[in-house]
């Protein structure tokens, strides 16, 4: 698989979001909670550095909800701060205030004991890579109060400022990290959520992938979905047998593959073969740094 970002593009959006971590106080880390380690940017902590973090695991209403509980417990047992959250209905937004305000609770408390009476609002600034919903989160949070604060003086680059209640101050840009995949499974996983463009990897890789991971991890739902008594062991043999039941054929009867493909990913990443979770936290145990 030959997926190469631009160095030049990497680093472009990378700057950026140094350049922004000054004007806040915690990074609000966006993952997809179906991968929430292989939609991370590898280089985040690095890049963040000893910056306050929130992970933010969206679109939980896509994954198998035992497994976010896991990968909940395994944030907790690394000192991260992790909250599961689905941007688009709107659920978990009052937690991610709560916990900002518990995570600067320290630093404010140093400015009122440097005699700052009134603590400002906590700033803080999206980072995620493509797709993950951090459109979706911004306008979430801006939803009822939307009241943009204006430039700060003395930053170069103007930044506009969302107003989240009282407590909370939102940059309106998001800062965009890419994945990196040299691990051709990372880049799968991508490609069947829906992460990165079909046109990067082909079609029948990635369904290929889809179906071995789902034979593995989680048959019952995929027999229930195409009427299986059994998963054939060969992965060519299932793609006929799905091909066959939902009449994927080409003229003369064969299995139309590419047809099969398409529909198997778009079933699946639209929940209606179940909802999963493809990064389990026991692979990344020993990765994952604190
Ligand atoms: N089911 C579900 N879908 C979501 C959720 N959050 C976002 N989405 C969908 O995910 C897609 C991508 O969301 P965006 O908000 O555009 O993502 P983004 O990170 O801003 O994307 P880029 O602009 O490409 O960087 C959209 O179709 C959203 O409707 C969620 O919590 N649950």
């Amino acid at each position: 698989m030959t997926i190469q970002w631009f160095p030049g593009h990497m680093a472009k959006a990378r700057r950026q979001v140094t350049e922004k971590l000054k004007l806040i106080d915690i990074v609000y880390e966006l993952v997809d909670a179906r991968i929430p380690q292989s939609s991370r940017n590898p280089m985040i902590d690095e890049i963040i550095s000893n910056k306050p973090r929130l992970v933010l695991l969206n679109k939980v209403d896509k994954a198998d909800p035992r497994v976010t509980e896991q990968w909940l417990s395994y944030y907790r047992e690394k000192g991260i701060r992790a909250i599961a959250i689905d941007a688009q209905a709107g659920k978990g937004m009052k937690q991610i205030v709560s916990a900002s305000n518990e995570l600067l609770k320290e630093k404010f408390d140093r400015m009122k004991a440097k005699g700052i009476v009134k603590p400002r609002a906590i700033r803080a600034m999206i980072v995620g890579i493509p797709n993950v919903g951090k459109s979706t989160l911004i306008n979430r949070l801006a939803s009822k109060k939307i009241a943009k604060t204006g430039d700060r003086p003395g930053i170069t680059q103007a930044q506009q400022w969302i107003k989240v209640g009282k407590e909370l101050e939102l940059l309106d840009t998001p800062g965009i990290l890419w994945p990196k995949f040299e691990d051709p499974i990372v880049g799968y996983k991508l490609a069947t959520t829906g992460a990165i463009k079909d046109t990067i990897i082909n079609l029948q890789d990635i369904a290929v992938y889809a179906l071995r991971f789902l034979t593995e991890h989680y048959p019952e739902a995929l027999k229930a979905r195409y009427g299986l008594e059994n998963i054939p062991e060969e992965i060519v043999d299932l793609f006929d047998a799905i091909g066959t039941k939902r009449g994927c054929l080409m003229p003369g009867g064969l299995i139309d593959y590419d047809k099969t493909a398409e529909l198997i990913l778009r079933e699946l990443r639209t929940d209606k073969i179940g909802t999963f979770t493809f990064d389990f936290p026991q692979e990344f145990n020993e990765k994952v740094s604190e």
